[in-house]
């Protein structure tokens, strides 16, 4: 039942935050509800009661009443409450208030990550990084000398104010002289720094964006079946860009804040210890808050970056389904999802800016208490005649430089927190070892003449265990036959044809090729002798003859590229493009059957020792059919190259030319022979065959 909101009432007087609904139902959930979901949780929550329609007759519990007496009890009764609510309001807005508390939970459930710390992604950056290691080192020389130079600046500055006021000529030029040496030289280093940390910045991106490529690329392909492309594409973009100010902001900020700031201090100390150690408490208070500020802001990273990342996926997924999406009217509905992310996004980013201002209050009253202390002290001190007017106008110099160096070390550390907090997926995703696949090298065989077996094989797929797919399946296919898989949809003959592209390994049993197991065959080798024409195949944004020539392990001519779109009946439709193989298409530019023939010709160019025909299913089949038929003809007339030759097919009237057909039900071999001792039998392949012939009819 529906439960209007207005009968949900909230405890606290504080806004809802954000709830955890499970965060793959959210963004991947298509009938994903956020409305529905919204009431429900607020009826399930502690923080809410559900009033029924009845009591809602009431305020807060009171029932109204129209006797003038009982309104004074409930108006005091109310005007308490709402003092509760005020009292409740702001303890929780005050530091360390229920508010700022940012939840983890719901972004942790997405991909488990180890914490990462300053440490160790330094650590990592630097292996990054480190075959440049000359960059860096001359921006921190450049940044060492830049440090020093600023730093002696203001004692330089006042020396030669003060000089020139006890008309010491001599003393004052001296100084002037230095003063400007020092500036040119800060000036000059301070630009070597700059352009050397963008330098050392672009490098660490691109190594980064390069080795978390490869890495994902080197993934299982059960990997890919539980992450979301938005996701991988989010940590490829935006968190790498994240990781990438560490060394070219943070660091370079911080470690210049921190000799300038430790110069300062040192000078104020040999200035004035009283005054030195009145500093240095207000600074060690400072940097307390700033620690405080630096770990929240993490945090708070982590989550914008998670939240960033659903949202994203959300939008690409809706992006690639536009055809369905506006065929469904659903674009408010897509909107929805997707702003429900920006909503939390928005969420954090306002206690972030919260936190920001409650640390620029902090430095601000700190700041100016330096300045009250130096006034205070250093006037008594001058009173009494401890220090000169020229050692205060130093020390307030330098009091404020330490503040200021102070500040940017807090605020760049809370940066490099950040930016921290974004590496932790990135590092962990980079760290993940290339699957065994591409690790072990395994044998090459001088020529792969096409023997199939599976010997016992069952499996499950990764992403559930629980449900078994194939169980004891036993197939023999000898060099050169041509055999057809038939079956239930859901039966299981995707995943035989997976198990043999590798794919996926079996649970249990083994599949020998040419007598081999095939884990111990080198799987480029063996995938560079098999030709697969998936279901749907999708083109990549390039000309027809690349799309045709693409992943062919020999070196082949165009007069190749057209004999083997002859073979897949594609050089008609190609020709008659107004760019002929020259044509750059894309996937949405070709019909659903044209890319198949593409697809054909593809794997025919490979010359591959076994073939493997996924036939189109749906609105393609007539053509599907058409063209599969057409393959098939090639295969069996063409004696010279024999090739192994496995077709689904979801048209029966396909694959009665085939040489033996498996009938497949719930992941078994129910049924085997040729097309006339299948019907002769009159079990599954019988019936499948009659329910087509009445559905033409
Ligand atoms: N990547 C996957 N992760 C988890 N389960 C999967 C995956 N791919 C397929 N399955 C499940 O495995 C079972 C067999 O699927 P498979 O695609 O092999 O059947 P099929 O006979 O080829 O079906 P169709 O004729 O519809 O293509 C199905 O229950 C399916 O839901």
């Amino acid at each position: 039942m529906a439960l209007p909101l207005c009968h949900l009432q909230p405890r606290s007087a504080f806004p809802l935050r954000p709830r955890k609904f499970p965060p793959k139902a959210r963004y991947l959930d298509p009938h994903f509800n956020q409305e529905k979901a919204q009431l429900q949780f607020l009826a399930s929550s502690k923080r809410f009661h559900y009033i029924s329609p009845v009591k809602a007759a009431s305020v807060n519990g009171y029932p109204l009443s129209e006797d003038d007496s009982s309104y004074t009890d409930s108006d005091k009764v109310e005007l308490s409450e709402k003092l509760k609510k005020w009292v409740q309001l702001v303890r929780e807005i005050l530091p360390g208030g229920e508010w700022w508390k940012l939840s983890t939970e719901e972004v942790e459930d997405v991909i488990s990550a180890k914490p990462v710390t300053v440490l160790r992604a330094l650590k990592k950056m630097w292996e990054l990084i480190s075959q440049d290691r000359w960059v860096i080192f001359t921006a921190f020389v450049a940044l060492v000398v830049t440090a020093l130079s600023e730093i002696s600046i203001p004692h330089y500055l006042t020396a030669s104010i003060f000089s020139a006021k006890s008309s010491t000529i001599a003393l004052f030029h001296q100084n002037v002289r230095l003063l400007i040496l020092l500036c040119i030289v800060a000036g000059i280093c301070s630009g070597v720094r700059g352009c050397l940390f963008g330098i050392a910045n672009m490098i660490l991106v691109k190594r980064l964006r390069e080795r978390l490529y490869s890495t994902l690329l080197l993934q299982d392909i059960s990997f890919h079946d539980s992450e979301t492309v938005g996701i991988l594409t989010s940590r490829l973009g935006s968190d790498c860009q994240q990781v990438s100010r560490v060394i070219g902001n943070d660091l370079n900020l911080i470690l210049r804040n921190v000799l300038q700031g430790s110069g300062a201090l040192i000078y104020l100390l040999v200035l004035s210890l009283p005054l030195g150690l009145c500093v240095l408490v207000i600074c060690i208070s400072l940097s307390t808050i700033m620690l405080i500020y630096g770990q929240y802001q993490k945090k708070s990273a982590k989550l914008i970056q998670e939240f960033t990342a659903s949202a994203n996926d959300v939008a690409q997924e809706t992006f690639s389904l536009m055809r369905t999406v506006r065929v469904y009217g659903t674009e408010k509905q897509e909107l929805g999802r997707y702003k429900q992310w920006l909503d939390k996004l928005a969420g954090i980013s306002l206690r972030q800016s919260a936190a920001y201002g409650f640390w620029n209050f902090s430095f601000n009253t700190l700041y100016h208490s330096t300045q009250v202390i130096a006034v205070l002290i250093g006037g008594m001190s001058i009173l009494s005649g401890h220090i000169t007017a020229e050692q205060l106008t130093k020390f307030i110099l330098y009091s404020e430089w330490l503040i200021y160096s102070t500040w940017w070390v807090g605020d760049n550390l809370s940066s490099l927190m950040q930016s921290i907090g974004a590496s932790e997926k990135v590092f962990n995703l980079i760290d993940l070892s290339a699957s065994d696949q591409f690790i072990a090298k395994g044998l090459k065989l001088q020529k792969l003449m096409g023997r199939i077996e599976f010997v016992d094989v069952s499996f499950h797929y990764p992403s559930r265990k629980e449900v078994p797919v194939l169980q004891h399946f036993n197939l023999t296919v000898p060099p050169g036959e041509v055999i057809a898989m038939v079956g239930l949809s859901g039966s299981g003959k995707s995943t035989v044809v997976n198990l043999l592209l590798r794919l996926y390994e079996p649970t249990n049993g083994e599949i020998l090729i040419d007598g081999y197991p095939m884990k111990e065959l080198n799987v480029r080798w063996l995938r560079e002798r098999i030709g697969y024409v998936g279901q749907e195949p999708r083109l990549f944004r390039m000309d027809i003859s690349s799309n045709i020539k693409y992943g062919c392990p020999r070196d082949v001519s165009q007069q190749d590229v057209e004999w083997a779109a002859k073979q897949a009946f594609a050089h008609d439709f190609i020709s008659s493009l107004p760019n002929g193989y020259q044509t750059l298409v894309d996937d949405d530019l070709l019909s659903g059957g044209q890319k198949q023939r593409i697809a054909i010709a593809r794997a025919i160019l490979r010359d591959p020792s076994i073939l493997i025909l996924d036939e189109a299913t749906s609105a393609l089949d007539a053509e599907s059919e058409h063209n599969v038929q057409g393959v098939l003809r090639a295969v069996k007339s063409d004696l010279q190259a024999r090739r192994t030759v496995i077709v689904i097919a979801h048209r029966l009237s396909t694959i009665q030319t085939a040489d033996r057909i498996i009938v497949m039900d719930g992941g078994k071999i129910v049924e085997t022979g040729n097309h006339t001792e299948l019907l002769r039998k009159d079990g599954l392949y019988a019936r499948l065959i009659r329910r087509q012939a009445d559905a033409v009819a």
